[in-house]
C-alpha cells in the first residue's frame, strides 16, 4: 500500500464520477451552528471502491447524504458527470437518485411479509435499464435464498439482499454507509465480497463509510476526513481480497 497525500483535488483518474468544490455544511441547532463540512475539494473516479474513513461526527454521512441528492449543501457545488445537482430542480433531483445511485445503509431496510426476489424485484419494476432481480441475486452469490423470507435470513444475508436490491437498477454509484456495521466479521466479509463482485461485474463506483480500518485495504482509494474536511486521500496500488483481509 502507498500512501500519497497530494492534494485531493489533484486526483482524476480518467473519468470522474463526482467532482466536489468547496463544499460545506452548517447545520443550525438552536443557537449554536455545527459545521459538519467546511470546504471538500475532491474527485472520485469512475469504477473505483472508496472507502471513507474518520473519526465520528467528522462529516462522512454528511458528503454521502450530499452526493446522494439526499441533503442539500449550505454553499459548493457537487458535479455529477460534469452535472451541477444544485441546478436540478426537485423532480430532477428525484430521478437522479432513482436511476443513478443505489443506497446501503447500516439498516437493511428489507419488506418483512415479501422473499429476497420480491424484495428487489420491487425495484426493477420501476428502473428504466434494470437487470433481472435474480441476476442481482447471483451477483451477492444468494440465488439458493430468493425464495425466502427477511426473518429466514441471517443479518449478513439480508444486507446481500439490500445490495442486490440497490444494483438491480443498474446504478453507476453505489453508496454505502457503515454496512458491515452490525455485522460480525465472517458475515461481514461476504457482505464485502459481494460489493468487491458488484464493483468488478458491473463497474459500479462504490463508495463506502467505515469505522473498520481493515476494509480500507481492499479500496482503490481511502479519503481520511477529519472535522469537516478531507485531510489526505490515500491510493492503495495493492488492494487486498476480502479473503485476505484481517477484520
Ligand atoms: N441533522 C443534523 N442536525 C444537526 N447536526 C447534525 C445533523 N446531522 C449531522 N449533524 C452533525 O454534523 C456533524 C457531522 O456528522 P456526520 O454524521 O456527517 O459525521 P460522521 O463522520 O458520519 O459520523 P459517524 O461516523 O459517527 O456516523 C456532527 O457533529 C453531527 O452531530
Amino acid at each position: 500500500m502507498s500512501d500519497n497525500r497530494g492534494t485531493p483535488e489533484s486526483r482524476d483518474h480518467g473519468q470522474t464520477s463526482f467532482a466536489v468544490k468547496g463544499l460545506t455544511k452548517v447545520y443550525q441547532s438552536g443557537d449554536t451552528q455545527i459545521h459538519a463540512l467546511r470546504g471538500v475539494n475532491i474527485a472520485i473516479p469512475s469504477g473505483e471502491i472508496i472507502v471513507l474513513l474518520g473519526p465520528s461526527g467528522s462529516g462522512k454521512s454528511t458528503f454521502l447524504n450530499i452526493i446522494g441528492g439526499l441533503d442539500q449543501p449550505s454553499s459548493g457545488h457537487v458535479f455529477f458527470r460534469s452535472r451541477d445537482l444544485a441546478s436540478l430542480s426537485e423532480q430532477e433531483l428525484t430521478f437522479y437518485r432513482r436511476e443513478n445511485i443505489g443506497f446501503v445503509f447500516q439498516a437493511y431496510n428489507l419488506v418483512p411479509s415479501l422473499t429476497a426476489l420480491e424484495n428487489v424485484a420491487l425495484v426493477t419494476e420501476i428502473a428504466e435499464n434494470p437487470i433481472s432481480p435474480l441476476e442481482a441475486l447471483e451477483a451477492v452469490a444468494l440465488t439458493d435464498r430468493a425464495n425466502h423470507f427477511p426473518a429466514q435470513l441471517s443479518g449478513g444475508e439480508q444486507q446481500r439482499v439490500a445490495i442486490a436490491r440497490a444494483i438491480a437498477k443498474r446504478p453507476e454509484v453505489l453508496l454505502c454507509d457503515e454496512p458491515t456495521g452490525a455485522l460480525d466479521s465472517e458475515t461481514g466479509i461476504m457482505v464485502l465480497k459481494a460489493l468487491l463482485e458488484v464493483n468488478s461485474k458491473f463497474g459500479t463506483t462504490c463508495i463506502i463509510i467505515t469505522h473498520n480500518a481493515a476494509i480500507a485495504e481492499l479500496a482503490h482509494q481511502v479519503v481520511h476526513f477529519c472535522d469537516g474536511k478531507v485531510s489526505h486521500v490515500q491510493v492503495n496500488e495493492v488492494r487486498k481480497s476480502a479473503e485476505e483481509m484481517i477484520w
